[in-house]
């Protein structure tokens, strides 16, 4: 039997994926009514800027974020949050991780008695190095049950512009991770679902840092092999940190581990990868986020990564270092010697 669908849905966070994620969702419904019939699902954004909901709304673009892409014409988008939110029973969040738990509060009042959260968020939350899916289970009083986070190699534009990409979704209720990977699978897009949502969620938050070290060994034209090895010891420690708080070793190994981890770290789309590029231009972390206009997780949530890593006895070395940089204690010059330097030990010691 098919999950039941979701028939009112909320995006909160007018930015690239969520715009492009509510495109995910509005072609996901259009394909299922096409296919079984039944009733259809009306998908609604929330954005903070009058422009780009005027622009989403009325002319079916989001210019600002996504320039150039054609969104589905049922697709609509307000400043009016309790309008948005209005008896939706699948609410998405999709805004700056840092920016989250600030929202909550009224979201709560607002939200729906049996509306299912998603996150599509890749950030740790500073000072209390909480991932999203805990921000938002404490903030809207949800059992784990409820909420649902969605990762994988997602880059928004190559999504927008409808290039096959899985992803996975996951929840503690597997049931429930179906009926969200239901709600989102139009013909370009293929998202699994996992139970697994520490691994997969720590998959999501360590690549944007192992993105930043990639890129600066980009900018300062260290070579491919370079590269190379800093993704693969950048999924071994991501794998340390995330079996070291229950996840599991195969979730690292998928879409939302190495599949993420690859994606972002070779695709010049990738925000993370290109403040990476900026800081190897000898800009601080703080010239690297005004110079950008849109979202680089890893620059916030390195730190708390590192810290939580140490509060668990797990070595980061990759992390470890380009918080130095983006602490300005070492220059970009002074990352490989750094890390190349260590003792030598084996591959597979954890
Ligand atoms: N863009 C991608 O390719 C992609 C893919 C997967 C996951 N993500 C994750 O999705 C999340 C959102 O990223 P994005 O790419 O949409 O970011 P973005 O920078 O493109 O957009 C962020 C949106 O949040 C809004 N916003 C910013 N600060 C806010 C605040 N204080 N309060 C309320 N709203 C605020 C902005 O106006 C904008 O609409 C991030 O955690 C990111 O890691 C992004
Ligand atoms: O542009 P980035 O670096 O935030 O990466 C986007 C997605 O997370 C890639 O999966």
């Amino acid at each position: 039997m098919s999950p039941e669908p979701f028939t009112r849905i909320a995006v909160v966070g007018a930015g690239s994926w969520g715009t492009t994620f509510a495109k995910i969702l509005a072609d996901s419904a259009e394909a299922s009514v096409a296919t079984a019939g039944g009733p259809s699902t009306e998908v609604r954004i929330w954005g903070r800027r009058a422009a780009v909901v005027e622009d989403i709304t009325a002319r079916h673009r989001n210019d600002a974020y996504l320039p150039g892409i054609a969104l589905p014409t049922t697709l609509t988008a307000s400043t009016d949050l309790p309008g948005v939110l209005h008896g939706a029973d699948l609410v998405v969040l999709a805004v700056p991780a840092q920016s989250l738990r600030p929202q909550l509060p009224r979201i709560r009042e607002l939200l729906a008695p049996h509306a299912v959260v998603v996150s599509l968020m890749k950030g740790l939350e500073l000072h209390t190095n909480a991932r999203m899916s805990e921000v938002i289970t404490a903030g809207l009083g949800l059992p784990p049950e409820r909420v649902a986070v969605l990762s994988g190699p997602n880059l928004a534009m190559e999504i927008a512009r409808e290039s096959p990409t899985a992803s996975v979704v996951a929840c503690a209720d597997e049931a429930v991770a179906a009926r969200v990977a239901a709600a989102c699978s139009p013909p370009y897009f293929r998202p699994y679902t996992n139970t697994d949502v520490v691994g997969v969620e720590f998959g999501g938050i360590v690549k944007n840092v192992i993105a930043l070290a990639v890129g600066i060994c980009e900018g300062r034209q260290m070579g491919d092999n370079a590269k190379a090895s800093v993704i693969t010891r950048g999924l071994a420690e991501t794998t340390r940190l995330a079996l070291a708080l229950g996840g599991r070793v195969e979730t690292m190994a998928g879409l939302a581990g190495l599949g993420d981890l690859v994606a972002t770290c070779s695709s010049a789309l990738s925000r993370n990868h290109t403040a990476g590029r900026l800081l190897a231009t000898g800009l601080s972390a703080e010239q690297v986020t005004a110079t950008m206009r849109q979202t680089a997780e890893g620059v916030k949530s390195a730190r708390p990564v590192l810290d939580l890593g140490r509060s668990l006895g797990v070595r980061m070395p990759i992390t470890e270092n380009v918080v130095a940089v983006l602490d300005g204690e070492i220059s970009v010059d002074e990352l490989a010697p750094r890390l190349l330097g260590r003792d030598l030990k084996s591959e597979g010691e954890q």
